[in-house]
């Protein structure tokens, strides 16, 4: 080694030892802070801080990725509080909100104590779209999907839904033996939300987002770090990319309006390029492209999450299944042969609602998501201070035997009459922040059901296959099952 790249090399480790002091410095100053500040008079939640910079992520990751998600948390409600404690995730110190108490909270406390946060990940890969976290984001996103998801707007898709399953399930799932559930259900929810969102069928075209799709859901939620081959940097990459192809069908589409060879109201991308805000403002392209972007994550990996795991409980259950096959017969019974179904036919498929509520219920779609406290105030007890992150998940209730006795039996009757009890079933959040497309996710799933359950039987081609949550729950080799069709 020359003198020259030794001199190099000790200085690099001067900056490198630099670094960590300083990092581990702010970490401490942070950490003191945080573990012994006090606000009128109430003591910050119990908890651990963890490791400098990572805090308690990997330990967070990393149940997720062993299939366990739920651990993360009861551990520390056992350790610390059954109400709240605080951990650091994602590089910021933040307070868990559990139980039913946790969940009501923070869900009627939107916009006074609290507001939405994401993680500075989904920040960088959506600038201004589906996180709305600034409160009149949030009032100009929300006016304009209750139009587009409302369950009079929905009514008339309930027909294109059914032709998109019936076309997917004869193209990719008849005549085969042996098919992989999550990547071809994610097809179908994808090919769906392409058509109703900016009507684009040519499978081509639908193919061509699909793959940076599957890069930016990867990454959405992973350690920000920005450096080449991370998840996080494909990710932005990809965001990228998509927002480049949105921005062509925004401007084919305005051309379109302009000469009036398509409809203001014929899917929502018409809707955001044809309605202005209160001040008579329109949204601008990149703004629309965000949104859209946004949506078709919200709208599609969330869902297909939801079905590849019914049809994983449905071969696990046969009874189950039978109950599902039943109620789904009667109703296409009532049916002429071909006729798509309708709202009304929806209406009637209770028994397989609940079945899916109870699957969310067992493998929620959204493990939770984050809040940002706008002011200090307390919660059973303890200080919150202002600018805390502050966190509500569906793992604190979903599995508590206090809220769902023998909490890992399969029972959809949990779901009958009134169902469970107010804010212990949140698959979809709550509060003014609830999911919009919760009624838009129910018409999918069922639909999809529907269809699926009078072609076939299926068995899971691997029994023991490991689930990963990461940070959608998803069975690690994508759920092959084997079909079995009905004789007709
Ligand atoms: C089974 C399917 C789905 C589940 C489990 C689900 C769950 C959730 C959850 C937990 C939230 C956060 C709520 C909160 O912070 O309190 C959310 C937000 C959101 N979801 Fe869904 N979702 C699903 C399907 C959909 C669909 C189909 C769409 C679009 C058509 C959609 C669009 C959105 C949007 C835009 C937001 C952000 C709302 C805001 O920031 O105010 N979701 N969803």
């Amino acid at each position: 080694m020359s003198d020259n790249d030794m001199e190099l090399f000790f200085l690099s480790l001067l900056l490198l030892l630099a670094l960590f002091l300083s990092l581990s410095l702010r970490f401490s100053l942070r950490y003191f802070v945080c573990k012994y500040k006090r606000t009128g008079g109430a003591y910050l939640p119990p908890g651990s801080l963890g490791w400098p910079v990572v805090g308690e992520s990997l330990e967070f990751l990393s149940t997720g990725r062993n299939g366990t998600p739920e651990k993360f948390f009861e551990d520390r409600m056992k350790k610390y509080s059954p109400e709240v404690f605080k951990t650091s995730l994602l590089g910021e110190p933040a307070a868990v909100f559990c139980g039913a108490g946790g969940n009501k909270f923070l869900f009627s406390n939107e916009n006074k104590l609290v507001t939405s946060w994401w993680p500075r990940s989904v920040e960088k890969i959506f600038p201004t779209s589906l996180q709305t976290s600034t409160k009149e984001e949030a009032v100009k996103m929300r006016k304009l999907l209750p139009s587009f998801l409302k369950p009079e707007a929905l009514q008339k898709y309930v027909g294109i839904m059914d032709i998109v399953a019936r076309r997917h399930l004869d193209a990719s799932w008849d005549g085969k033996e042996q098919v992989t559930v999550f990547p071809l259900v994610k097809r179908y929810t994808f090919s769906l939300a392409c058509r109703l969102f900016m009507s684009i069928e040519d499978p081509d075209h639908v193919a061509k987002f699909a793959d940076p799709f599957h890069v930016l859901a990867a990454g959405v939620m992973s350690l920000p770090i920005n450096l080449p081959g991370t998840p996080f940097n494909r990710a932005i990459k990809a965001a990228q990319l998509i927002r480049k192809e949105l921005l062509a069908i925004i401007r084919k589409r305005k051309t379109d309006l302009a000469e009036k060879t398509v409809s203001s109201t014929q899917d929502i991308l018409s809707h955001m390029l044809t309605t202005t805000d209160e001040s008579g403002k329109f949204m601008n392209e990149l703004d629309i492209a965000d949104k859209i972007l946004g949506l078709l994550i919200g709208g599609h990996d969330t869902a297909s999450a939801a079905i590849t795991f019914i049809m994983k409980y449905l071969a696990e259950l046969p009874e189950i299944y039978n109950e599902v096959l039943k109620e789904q017969t009667e109703i296409a019974k009532s049916k002429a042969s071909g006729e798509l179904l309708t709202w009304e036919d929806i209406q009637k498929m209770k028994y397989s609602w609940n079945v899916a509520c109870e699957v969310m219920r067992l493998a929620p779609p959204l493990q939770g998501t984050f809040r940002e406290a706008l002011t200090d105030f307390t919660f059973a007890g303890f200080s919150i201070p202002k600018g805390w992150k502050l966190y509500w998940t569906s793992n604190s209730t979903h599995r508590n035997p206090k809220y769902f006795p023998e909490p890992l039996k399969f029972d959809p009757s949990r779901f009958e009459g009134n169902g469970p009890a107010p804010y212990t079933f949140v698959p979809f959040g709550g509060g003014p922040r609830m999911c919009p497309g919760k009624e838009y996710a129910r018409l999918e799933i069922l639909v999809f059901i529907y269809h699926l359950v009078r072609r076939f039987k299926w068995e899971n081609a691997l029994p023991d296959e490991k689930i990963i949550v990461d940070p959608m729950p998803q069975p690690a080799k994508g759920l092959p099952v084997r079909l079995q069709p009905h004789k007709p």
